[in-house]
């Protein structure tokens, strides 16, 4: 398996549903070897873009290449891309080892590779019950299985966190890394950048059909900058006083009414600067980066940003 093999090539796609544009002039890689988010509000195109990369809507223009071809020019898919884009397409009454078994027959897989993809995803107990029993959590651990089948370099799911309670999250985490560590593609889309955190090393964020950001995930914690809390009795006058320093006013938010968030700046500098003017401090402190603030900001939702405020505590 080479580099090149597994390689996701989006580049200028564009398409438009009646007057308005799903896609527009959208180009990413995703590399091998690692799990990358593609991530992106409600409506910014994510699954417009995935069903263009598997050949399932026709791009008004650019090309989506994976492993150097277009889905449909590839002479075995199903050895070579797994996808999971829906998980609500399984036959009731059939249980988890026949549904797989009938793909197996299909795609001319053994039928013994149905009971080691159960396993895989963890199933196994489960892979003699009909599939209307099984929870929503459960079906996305069915559908990976499907998409798992033919053994494949490259891996597409879409919100595949979706319906995981935290240990499922966990569990596909370790799945995914493993993939990813073989050196396998594996893009997953989410419209939650913290349900897929701990997920993804790299991302591809888009909006409104366009990629606002690519790049590895620490890069994106970077752009942020640190973020400082702070509480005083005269957040008023320590608000002048940042603002005096240079610090834009869009850094600082009041989280209390006694507390400032201010973005860009140090402790250290806070501190000092408090000193300095005799403003006192009640308490001073560095917060974690907030990716979902990141997220929301590049991604112009801001009135989602809740959380972010939330932080300050
Ligand atoms: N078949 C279609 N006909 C008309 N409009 C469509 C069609 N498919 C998608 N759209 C529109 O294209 C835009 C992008 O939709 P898409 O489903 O790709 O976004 P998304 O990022 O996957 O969103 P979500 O996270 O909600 O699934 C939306 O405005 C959607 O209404």
């Amino acid at each position: 398996m080479t580099d090149d093999d597994g390689r996701i090539v989006v580049t200028g796609l564009s398409k438009t549903f009646g007057p308005a544009a799903a896609v527009a002039d959208l180009t990413f890689t995703v590399e091998p070897g690692s799990i990358t988010g593609f991530l992106g509000p409600n409506g910014a195109g994510k699954t417009t873009t995935l069903r263009m990369l598997l050949g399932l809507v026709r791009p008004d223009a650019g090309v989506a290449t994976i492993a150097g071809r277009r889905y449909l020019d590839l002479p075995a898919p199903g050895n070579v891309v797994g996808a999971v884009l829906e998980t609500g397409a399984f036959h009731p009454a059939r249980t988890g080892r026949a549904h797989l078994r009938i793909y197996c027959t299909v795609n001319g897989y053994p039928h013994s590779r149905a009971d080691e993809v159960l396993d895989l995803v963890g199933l196994a107990a489960a892979a003699r019950r009909p599939v209307r029993g099984y929870s929503l959590g459960m079906r996305q651990r069915l559908a990976l299985a499907t998409a798992l089948l033919g053994d494949p370099r490259v891996l597409v799911l879409d919100e595949p966190a979706n319906g995981l309670d935290p240990e499922g999250i966990a569990w596909l985490r370790r799945l995914l890394r493993d993939l990813a560590a073989e050196g396998r593609t594996v893009l997953v889309s989410s419209h939650v950048l913290s349900e897929v955190q701990q997920l993804v090393d790299h991302v591809v964020i888009i909006n409104r059909g366009r990629c606002v950001r690519q790049g590895p995930l620490t890069a994106l914690a970077a752009l942020h900058g640190p973020v400082v809390s702070v509480r005083t009795p005269q957040p008023d006058r320590l608000h002048a006083a940042l603002t005096r320093t240079g610090v834009d006013d869009s850094r600082i938010t009041r989280s209390g009414p006694d507390r400032l968030r201010v973005t860009g700046v140090h402790t250290d500098d806070v501190g000092q600067l408090a000193h300095a003017e005799r403003i006192p401090l009640l308490w001073l402190a560095a917060e974690h980066t907030d990716l979902e603030h990141v997220f929301f900001t590049l991604t112009g939702n801001s009135h989602e940003a809740a959380p972010a405020a939330r932080t300050g505590a």
